[in-house]
């Protein structure tokens, strides 16, 4: 984020609310402004909240290889505009709200101290709400660049090779209403309301333009992209993140991550590619599978998370020591061309399936420079031959072109694509 613009936005706002006050309008905010822009967050001090929050301006986007947040709130939007000046514009104002609500700020004039007759330009749900290392991070879905064939905003000929359509994998069960998406945004804050707030609002700016296709709601993150820190555990218990892309690991992320030069198209140098599934666990089922058969079906032990013959939960796996379905020796660089993903999952839970069962799993989200070198030589494998299929099943599918990341106020998202 540029502390220039979160400082020059909260001058803004204090000036216009100084400045309403001034002329004397019916708005109420003249005689409450202190305690307004108290409750909006702007004070006197001309320096931006930074506290917690990510800088939202980059070479990347946020939300990829910054620290993983602990909640989420993913959504996917179809387009239900054909004009693609209207989509341009939408995309110029998201853009614009987002790098507010990261700094910790509302959207436009905010929730209160606007025109009394008027909706107010924000939800209000994070007034007095930290920013909570919120990110978003966008994304362009296959059907943007055309649908049944129709090439709606002309950009027919600008998608990515490398943003392919997944085939259907063995076992897939893939549901369309929690499937696909002209757009995406994905927001990651410590803070559940945080997140919830921005899908909102970004939802409301959208009103007319894009609808939400589908949404999910995430907890407890199931990946790590700080080594350092201690692994998360998913809801089969187990360690997961252990060996994941490090955030700080630049040439892992030149290799696997981030969108070369060399790659191309050009717009979309500095981004990366997105893979959501919805993946259902057998939860019942699992929670009777005994200890060893658990440690076999990962390959690791589910204290420490050591790979088998290891003891350690860093230390590198020996896959000879693995069985041979287990999941981390199928998963494995080793066993995939080298292949590797970053992994940024949560846990989810959505009540009872009316039969008592728990509604829960993993909503995993990986991002790849490449779909075709990275998700698909992995989920060919898995699909096939891991001994988790037993307790799994794949309900919801995604894929989404990530743009590099916002460099400026000047700058929105899809400039590049749409120039
Ligand atoms: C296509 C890619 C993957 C899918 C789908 C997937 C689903 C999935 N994974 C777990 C739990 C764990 N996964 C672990 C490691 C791991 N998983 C993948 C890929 C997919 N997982 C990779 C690339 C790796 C790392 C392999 C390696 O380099 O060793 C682990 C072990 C700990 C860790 O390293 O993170 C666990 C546990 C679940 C529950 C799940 C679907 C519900
Ligand atoms: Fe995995």
């Amino acid at each position: 984020m540029s502390a220039d613009s979160a400082t020059g936005a909260a001058k803004v706002s204090r000036r216009r609310l100084l400045g309403w006050g001034g002329a004397g309008l019916a708005l109420g905010v003249a005689a409450t402004g202190g305690a307004a822009a108290a409750a909006i967050g702007v004070s006197d001090d001309p320096e931006p909240r930074l506290g917690d929050a990510v800088p939202f301006y980059g070479p990347h986007q946020a939300g990829i290889a910054t620290p993983v947040q602990d909640r989420l709130h993913f959504a996917a939007f179809d387009v239900t505009t054909d004009d693609r000046d209207a989509l341009v514009a939408l995309l110029k104002e998201w853009t614009r709200a987002a790098a507010r609500m990261t700094a910790g700020r509302p959207v436009g004039e905010g929730a209160v101290g606007g025109l009394p007759e008027a909706p107010p330009d924000d939800t209000g749900e994070a007034l007095g709400l930290k920013p909570s290392r919120l990110t978003l991070t966008v994304g362009f879905g296959p059907t943007l660049f055309a649908k049944d064939g129709e090439d709606r905003f002309g950009l027919a000929d600008r998608r990515p090779p490398a943003l392919i359509d997944l085939p259907a994998f063995p076992g897939d069960d893939l549901d369309p209403a929690r499937s696909g998406g002209d757009l995406c945004v994905q927001a990651c804050a410590d803070d559940p309301q945080v997140a919830v707030h921005a899908i909102r609002n970004l939802a409301r700016i959208g009103f007319g333009k894009v609808s939400v296709r589908w949404s999910q709601l995430g907890f407890g993150k199931t990946s790590s992209t700080t080594p350092e820190a201690q692994t998360p555990r998913n809801l089969m218990g187990f360690k997961d993140g252990t060996r994941n892309i490090s955030g700080t690991d630049t040439a892992a992320l030149n290799e696997h991550v981030w969108v070369q030069p060399q790659d191309g198209p050009p717009w979309m140098v500095g981004g990366s590619y997105l893979v959501a599934r919805r993946i259902a666990m057998n939860i019942e089922t699992w929670d009777r599978a005994p200890l060893k058969e658990q440690e076999d079906i990962f390959g690791r032990t589910k204290g420490e998370g050591a790979p088998y013959g290891k003891k350690h939960e860093h230390d590198e796996p020996d896959l000879n020591a693995l069985p041979a379905d287990s999941h981390v020796r199928l998963a494995h660089p080793d066993s995939n061309g080298g292949a590797r993903i970053l992994r940024r999952g949560y846990s989810y839970t959505d009540g009872t399936d009316g039969l008592g069962r728990l509604d829960a799993g993993l909503f995993f989200l990986a991002y790849q420079r490449d779909i075709r070198r990275g998700f698909l030589p992995l989920q060919t494998r898995l699909a096939r031959s891991d001994a988790l299929n037993e307790y799994i099943r794949h309900v919801g599918s995604a894929v989404f072109a990530i743009p590099p990341g916002v460099r400026d106020a000047a700058d929105w998202w899809g400039k590049e694509l749409f120039a």
